[in-house]
């Protein structure tokens, strides 16, 4: 049942906690706005160094203390504000896990009166201890877990040993887990692999997928009826309420003007859109590999070739390292832009939501990072699966055998991708019988997207059913996807006076952010070697 807004008490508020970067910031906001909607209190927290960052940022809201009616409040991760964090992941993830509890507890027992006011704390996968915070204060926590629930799924058995996996002595094993296709090692999440070079993540989610039972929900970036079978199979594991798309509104309704709220940490080159206003629609191959994926010169050389050789209008996202490698990862091949003018366009970051949304765009080489993926399929584009690292590789296999809206590119035997066969696949996306098919299924669960995310729809339907829980509301506890776990009774609704959630004045939904997390070029891409271990 719908709650009005008026007959909300004030003190229905919820603190949500995120790691700071850009991909686990933003969902969490727009996550944040939903339950605004749904007339519970929102605060955001974050590490201080994101507000140094912020307000070291030129723009006008940097340094505000809400957003969208968000309030955002800062603790400190243990480290001075000049720490040059990306040196050395596991050592920050791990000062992040031991300062952060006590910073964040002792900031929620100042503001909300030792956690009185709080009815939630929602936390994201990089900072799995708010757990431990919330129950030492006796207030429910949910995770907002950012990728697929397949990726859920994976980990799930990974961790827990429900399955065998691929190791050293026998690389190729196979994986088959409910609701999903078999897997093999190509398809499995790069953090599964004896290959993983990271610790930090491991340590973090075997730590966390072992003690499930520390929160009451998992809430998804993601649809029931994107990955029902896989959602289903969970239901029994935790109480999943799957509450996406998480994207910007403007992606999901074809009115203009639909508000945003986010952070940006790059500057986009907006004339790309001037460029592609003057293309044919559906002609232009879009290219980007997100934000932390560097490719090696091999691949950029081979994606460069096939681009000419289509001929075909591109538009093409080089985002320069920020300390550019010797061996030339991460480079255009010299000339290239200059013999290209005429056919496409190469920029250092564009705004991504307006490039997917404009009809000249026909297709897009991905990294299939999950945001770009959600944003794509709420724009009903084709994709060409180019995965690299963490869970891409597996959300390449559920774009081309799930949700059946793109193409993967395949190795040669040497283990290469060649320009013939991104040439191919970009035919092959764009015309014939194949690239009708992609379209219509592409647009079949663009509308499904903007239905789940709508009034009434699946995901609408799970945050209300969230938000009756929490608020100990009269909604279904049988729930929609598993029953809840139930740690939201009474006595955790108190009944004082909100904090300060200030009201956003302005041009308003955009925290600007043009925070610059070149940390990320040194923890992740393939073709690298990664700098921490
Ligand atoms: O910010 C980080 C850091 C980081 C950065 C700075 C620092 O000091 C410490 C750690 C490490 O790994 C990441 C990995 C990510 O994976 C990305 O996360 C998306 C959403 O989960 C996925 O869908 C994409 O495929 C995947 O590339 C996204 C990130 O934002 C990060
Ligand atoms: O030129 C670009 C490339 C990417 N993005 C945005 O950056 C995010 C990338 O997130 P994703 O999960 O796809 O990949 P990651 O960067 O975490 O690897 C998405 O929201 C994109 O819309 C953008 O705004 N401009």
């Amino acid at each position: 049942m719908a709650l009005p807004l008026v007959d909300m008490p004030e003190e229905n508020h919820v603190l949500l906690v995120s790691f700071s970067s850009q991909g686990h910031i933003n969902p969490m906001l727009r996550l944040g706005k939903r339950l605004l909607s749904k007339g519970l209190h929102v605060t955001l927290a974050l590490t201080e160094v994101t507000r140094d960052r912020m307000l070291k940022s030129s723009t006008e809201s940097a340094g505000a203390s809400s957003v969208s009616g968000i309030g955002v409040v800062f603790f400190s991760d243990g480290l001075s504000l000049d720490y040059d964090r990306k040196a050395n992941l596991d050592f920050y993830i791990e000062t992040l896990g031991k300062y952060g509890p006590v910073n964040l507890s002792a900031l929620i027992r100042d503001r909300y009166h030792g956690g009185k006011k709080l009815v939630c704390l929602i936390a994201n996968p990089f900072v799995p201890w708010v757990a431990d915070v919330a129950s030492e204060l006796g207030i429910p926590c949910a995770l907002l877990w950012i990728q697929p629930y397949a990726i859920f799924a994976i980990y799930d058995s990974f961790y827990n040993k429900r399955n065998r996996f691929p190791t050293v002595d026998d690389p190729d094993v196979r994986v088959h887990l409910p609701g999903l296709p078999l897997m093999t090692t190509q398809d499995l999440p790069s953090f599964v692999l004896p290959t993983n070079p990271f610790n930090a993540f491991m340590k973090l989610f075997s730590g966390f997928f072992q003690h499930l039972e520390k929160f009451q929900w998992v809430l998804g970036n993601s649809f029931h009826e994107l990955e029902r079978d896989v959602v289903d199979s969970l239901s029994e594991l935790c109480s999943l309420r799957p509450v996406g798309p998480l994207v910007p509104m403007a992606l999901l309704s074809d009115e203009q003007g639909g508000q945003d709220v986010g952070v940006e940490m790059w500057k986009s080159e907006d004339s790309c859109i001037e460029w592609l206003d003057r293309q044919a629609p559906r002609s232009v191959v879009y290219v980007s590999f997100g934000s932390i994926v560097v490719l090696p010169a091999k691949q950029m050389e081979s994606i460069a070739v096939a681009l000419k050789n289509t001929k075909r209008p591109f538009l093409w996202v080089v985002k320069p390292p920020e300390k550019p490698p010797a061996d030339g990862a991460g480079e255009l091949p010299l000339g290239f832009t200059d013999e290209v003018t005429d056919q496409g366009r190469v920029v250092t970051w564009c705004p991504q939501i307006k490039v997917l949304s404009h009809p000249a765009i026909a297709c897009f080489v991905t990294h299939c990072g999950w945001n770009s993926m959600l944003e794509t399929i709420c724009s009903g584009i084709p994709m060409i699966a180019y995965p690299q690292w963490s869970d891409q590789p597996t959300n390449a296999k559920l774009i081309t055998d799930v949700f059946k809206i793109g193409l993967r590119l395949n190795k040669d035997e040497g283990g290469t991708i060649t320009s013939d066969e991104i040439e191919r696949c970009i035919e092959e996306v764009m015309v014939g019988a194949r690239a009708e098919e992609l379209r219509k299924t592409a647009d079949e669960l663009k509308r499904a997207a903007r239905e789940a995310a709508g009034p009434g729809g699946s995901s609408d339907r799970a945050i209300q059913q969230f938000v009756d829980e929490v608020t100990g509301g009269d909604g279904d506890d049988s729930g929609e996807y598993g029953a809840s776990k139930g740690n939201c009774h009474e006595d955790q609704i108190h009944d004082e006076k909100k904090v300060d959630v200030e009201e956003e004045g302005g041009e308003g939904d955009r925290l600007s952010l043009h925070m610059v997390m070149d940390d990320a070029t040194e923890v992740g891409p393939p073709g690298r070697t990664p700098s921490i271990d």
